[in-house]
């Protein structure tokens, strides 16, 4: 059902990336890879031709946090690839110690590849059948309190997928983008939990990060991959944020109003 259609993920090397991959490939798209790890990333590369022939996938290597590198590697996909009609901003690190880390790749990275891929797909594509996918967190519709700035950069991507959704549909550009929200995925960036090196000064909420993990139970990356193919499929939803947790896939219903509670000055 992707034949024909050209896909970007970042930080497609290993985790979710990888296995937003495969499904891409699966359903009959081409997929340029991308990540910063290029050992992992060739690697992978090498494994998919295999499975999926050579013509498929091209890994690309670069970091988001660098406007540079993204802005050449994007130019690199569309000589290869010709055009790009779907793009998943999944690149994302855990580092409260090296925060602003964190900020330029979850945050940042995202604004950079979302304003690189609308700019093609609604001048190059028409602006028909686009779509953009955000891979933000339940940490972006709630508090973290072991990840402050993690939580920060999440609820950033949420706030700022749905407000450039709104800026497309008014603008006409005919590029859906939304975000996706899962909870605690089995991939290496759950290691960082443990890892003082990450957490820096949260460290002593080791105990309550395993119990959130405990509660609401490891997912498994095959399973994120298919509500991400969900989003893709599905035309009806633009400014979405979907939530993925061990019992199933949902919307989540924004309050047309924000609640609150008046006092008294
Ligand atoms: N694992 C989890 O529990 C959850 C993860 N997420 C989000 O999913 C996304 C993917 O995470 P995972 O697959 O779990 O992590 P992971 O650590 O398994 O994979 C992340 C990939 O991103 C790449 N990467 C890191 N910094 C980069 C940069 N500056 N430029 C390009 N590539 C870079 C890494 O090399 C790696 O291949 C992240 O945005 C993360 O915040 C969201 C909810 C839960
Ligand atoms: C720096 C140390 C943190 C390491 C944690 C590793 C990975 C975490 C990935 C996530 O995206 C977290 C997923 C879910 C967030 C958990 C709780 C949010 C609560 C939201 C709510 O109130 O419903």
């Amino acid at each position: 059902m992707l034949k024909g259609k050209v896909a970007v993920v970042s930080g497609s090397a290993q985790g979710l990336g990888k296995a937003f991959t495969h499904i891409l490939l699966e359903n009959g798209a081409q997929v340029a890879m991308l990540d910063v790890n290029h050992v992992m990333g060739q690697e992978l590369q090498v494994q998919l031709n295999h499975q999926y022939g050579s013509d498929r996938t091209q890994f690309f290597k670069a970091d988001v946090s660098s406007d540079q590198q993204f802005t050449d590697v994007f130019q690199e996909i569309i000589s290869k690839f010709g055009h790009i009609n779907i793009f998943c901003n999944n690149a994302g690190i855990a580092d409260e110690k090296n925060w602003e880390k964190t900020v330029s790749i979850n945050l940042s990275g995202v604004v950079r590849g979302t304003y690189l891929a609308l700019d093609h797909m609604k001048k190059e594509n028409g602006g028909n059948g686009c779509v953009i996918i955000n891979v933000a967190s339940l940490a972006g519709l709630g508090p973290f309190p072991s990840a402050p700035v993690y939580t920060a950069t999440k609820h950033g991507v949420v706030g700022f997928t749905r407000a450039i959704s709104m800026a497309s549909q008014v603008s006409g550009y005919g590029v859906r983008i939304n975000a996706l929200c899962p909870s605690f995925v089995r991939t290496t960036l759950i290691d960082s939990f443990k890892q003082e090196d990450k957490t820096g000064q949260f460290y002593n909420l080791v105990s309550l990060t395993q119990s959130l993990i405990d509660k609401f139970t490891l997912i498994e990356v095959e399973q994120v991959a298919k509500a991400f193919l969900h989003l893709i499929k599905d035309e009806s939803v633009n400014g979405a944020a979907l939530v993925v947790k061990s019992e199933g896939a949902a919307y989540v219903t924004f309050p047309k109003e924000v609640e609150t509670t008046p006092i008294s000055l």
